[in-house]
């Protein structure tokens, strides 16, 4: 069993709501790792214990490369502990921030990315329900990694804790609050990919209840600057009914993803 004393503590790498995530090292391997701290009190006055527990249980189980490993857990009196892979290019949210927006080949790096993430999801019945740029982080090589399974069910669900954060990637059946299936994680990939290419969110609004009507109407335009194939894509995904929206399986077919995207995958599948 892993303990605390385990680990060499180094510098805060974010705060979360229920405490915060460090840098860390095995004192015995000097294997880096991002440790996240979370208060057992913090989490029984928010009755969250069971989300908690389910996000262990299913991130334990998901291997794959842009998805953040977990690679265990422990905890103490007063704390749990997740013993999360280390991103060492930090959060996407920062990066859109700094570049203001990113071009075509970035962008659809990044949907084949997070696309090949949902499909390993969504195969063992997981769907994620809270996909945006604050939940990605960046590995090694830039690419992308898909973190904080915390709203994660196993699908098909009915949300039952209310609604925080942001209200950008709301999906219109979350909003209803009708039962929502694996089509919500697609929903947040058009939206993803509209916020990736024009630096802002697509149903972006004064308040909370102007987003809702936007997104309920999907009341979009396109900034000038935006490809055609982009264009092309985000309409083909940002539809209102579930079903009618791209399949992810598509969305990696499709032209502007083949042309635009680097990510090792796609090499794999269309060689020279
Ligand atoms: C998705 C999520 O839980 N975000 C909140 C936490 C903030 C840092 N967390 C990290 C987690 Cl959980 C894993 N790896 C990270 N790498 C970094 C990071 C690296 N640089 C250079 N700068 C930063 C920041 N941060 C993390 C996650």
């Amino acid at each position: 069993m892993w303990c605390i004393s385990d680990f060499e503590i180094g510098k805060p790498l974010g705060k979360g709501r229920f405490g915060a995530v460090y840098l860390a090292r095995s004192k015995e391997t000097h294997f880096i790792l991002a440790l996240k701290v979370i208060f057992k009190s913090a989490m029984e006055k928010a009755q969250l214990e069971h989300q908690l527990r389910r996000e262990i249980e299913i991130l334990c189980h998901l291997r794959h490369p842009n998805i953040l490993r977990m690679y265990n857990y422990f905890h103490d009196q007063t704390r749990i502990f997740l013993m999360l892979e280390y991103a060492p290019r930090g959060e996407l949210y920062k990066e859109l921030q700094k570049k203001k927006y990113f071009d075509d080949t970035r962008t659809a790096t990044y949907m084949e990315e997070i696309s090949e993430a949902l499909i390993y999801c969504h195969a063992q019945k997981v769907i994620h329900r809270d996909i945006k740029p604050e939940n990605l982080l960046l590995g090694l090589r830039g690419e992308l990694k898909l973190a904080d399974f915390g709203w994660s069910v196993h699908a098909p669900s009915l949300r039952r804790t209310t609604l925080c954060g942001t209200t950008d990637y709301l999906a219109p059946e979350m909003i209803a609050g009708s039962p929502h299936d694996e089509n919500v994680d697609v929903w947040c990939v058009g939206v993803l990919c509209y916020e990736c290419l024009a630096g802002y969110a697509p149903f972006e609004a004064a308040t909370r209840l102007e987003t809702f009507r936007k997104i309920r109407e999907v009341n979009m335009t396109f900034p000038s600057w935006m490809s055609d194939g982009a264009r092309d894509l985000i309409s083909k995904i940002l539809n209102r009914t579930p079903s009618l929206r791209l399949p992810l399986k598509a969305i990696i077919e499709h032209p502007w993803i083949l042309n635009h995207s680097s990510s090792d995958l796609s090499m794999r599948r269309s060689p020279m």
